[in-house]
């Protein structure tokens, strides 16, 4: 049997795709929690929502299947017992492991039919919602300005990060921020519960770690090479961490790990390098020095379970052996013009989503890196992105392929 979960690169034809349609979680960001929830605004949220859906239906309209988190976790979750568990550590992770809140948020949970529970969950709980019959002292101890129980999630629409496909199987990520650590949580309870996955997929590393790695930072090159950002997000330990157990257990043998600046407007790989055709990337020149080169590290399988690694500067040739290629294109953001460039890299312009070999999907606002990308023979499709980009994400945050045709 298929397995649910194929991806062997980042180009061959997206066939499934797991969005999350922006909700209520996004007008639960106000001025003062903005900054640690990883927004620097606040989305209007039914544009939001508009811009979403054409973004959904331009991926329909290229025969891509859409599956919805937010659908799949409650489909996960169908199961009363697996519903229960789950609540139970939902609610662990937002701060409560025992105690009166823990029972009454549990409790206030599960009444809800399940839909509207994973709904709720996504979009946060207010302090006034549940029903306290006395100040306890958990209560006493917390923050009493700040208005939730339990936080909302509005990062979840940026579907990429809690986990990663990679060949047949994926990483359920532990991530970075508290803003966002507990929507791998939602990840891992589809891949165990889900009637489409469970039981038929490899997780290559789960969430139990300490170290951090984000999917924004995860690259399929090919089906046996592999990209990693050393980011603020995706931290050395958990990249040989990965690396080990890729090579014990699948059939990838090399890892590129990529150091790029540790920053918001460039937080993971992907917001500043992607890659769109057999031999094409985009790249944010911020990241290259002056004879375009970038400090990276070549891991290989080694003696006993352990890795080797090599240091290279000269991305160009690292990608050309790796991938086998006489040449790379390296498509610069804005062209290169430094004012262009780092506006468009603020909105995403090197975020690109590909969903075929030279086909891509963009947002419309970054126009002078797309123009470019034509110029280099891509087929751009543009979607609308005022409101959606406020997160710091554009079309490949905003999606987690599951299943891609083979090169
Ligand atoms: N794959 C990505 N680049 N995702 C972007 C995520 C943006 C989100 N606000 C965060 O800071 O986490």
């Amino acid at each position: 049997m298929p397995s649910p979960i194929h991806v062997t690169s980042e180009i061959g034809k997206l066939k499934t795709v797991m969005l999350h349609r922006p909700g209520r979680e996004i007008e639960n960001i106000t001025p003062d929690s903005m900054y640690r929830l990883l927004f620097d605004d606040i989305p209007y949220l039914p544009i939001a929502q508009e811009e979403h859906d054409y973004f959904a239906q331009t991926l329909r309209d290229q025969g891509i299947e859409v599956l919805y988190f937010e659908k799949l976790a409650a489909e996960a979750l169908a199961d009363q017992d697996v519903k229960e568990e789950f609540v139970d550590r939902m609610v662990a992770e937002s701060g409560y492991a025992a105690g009166l809140i823990h029972d009454v948020l549990k409790e206030y949970l599960l009444a809800m039919n399940t839909q509207d529970m994973v709904n709720k969950i996504f979009e946060g709980v207010r302090r006034e919602e549940i029903d306290l019959p006395h100040m306890t002292l958990q209560q006493a101890a917390e923050d009493t300005e700040w208005p939730f129980v339990m936080d909302p999630m509005p990062n979840a629409y940026f579907t990429r990060d809690p986990q990663a496909s990679i060949g047949d199987g994926l990483s359920i990520n532990r991530m970075t921020f508290p803003a966002r650590q507990r929507e791998s949580l939602i990840t891992e309870y589809i891949i165990k519960h889900h009637p489409r996955f469970a039981g038929q997929v490899n997780v290559w590393r789960d969430r139990n770690h300490e170290t951090h790695i984000e999917g924004g930072d995860e690259l399929v090159l090919s089906d046996h090479v592999f990209a990693i950002g050393i980011s603020q997000r995706t931290t050395a330990d958990a990249i040989e961490d990965i690396a080990k157990n890729l090579f014990k257990k699948s059939n990838y043998d090399t890892v590129i790990a990529i150091k790029i600046p540790h920053n918001h407007a460039m937080m993971h790989l992907d917001t500043v390098f992607t890659m769109i055709d057999y031999d094409k990337f985009t790249v944010h020149p911020a990241i290259l020095d002056e004879n375009g080169h970038v400090d990276n590290w070549v891991l290989h399988p080694g003696k006993d379970g352990e890795i080797t690694m090599e240091h290279h500067t000269d991305i160009k040739e690292v990608l050309k052996k790796a991938l086998n290629k006489d040449d790379i294109d390296l498509i610069p953001t804005g062209n290169g013009d430094p004012i262009i460039a780092a506006r468009e890299q603020w909105n995403d312009g090197s975020n690109t989503l590909a969903i075929a070999p030279g086909e891509v999907v963009t947002y419309n606002r970054n126009y002078v890196s797309n123009d470019l990308l034509r110029k280099h023979g891509i087929l751009v499709h543009e979607v609308r992105s005022s409101e959606l980009s406020r997160g710091r994400g554009g079309p490949r945050c905003m999606s987690c392929p599951i299943v891609r045709e083979d090169l």
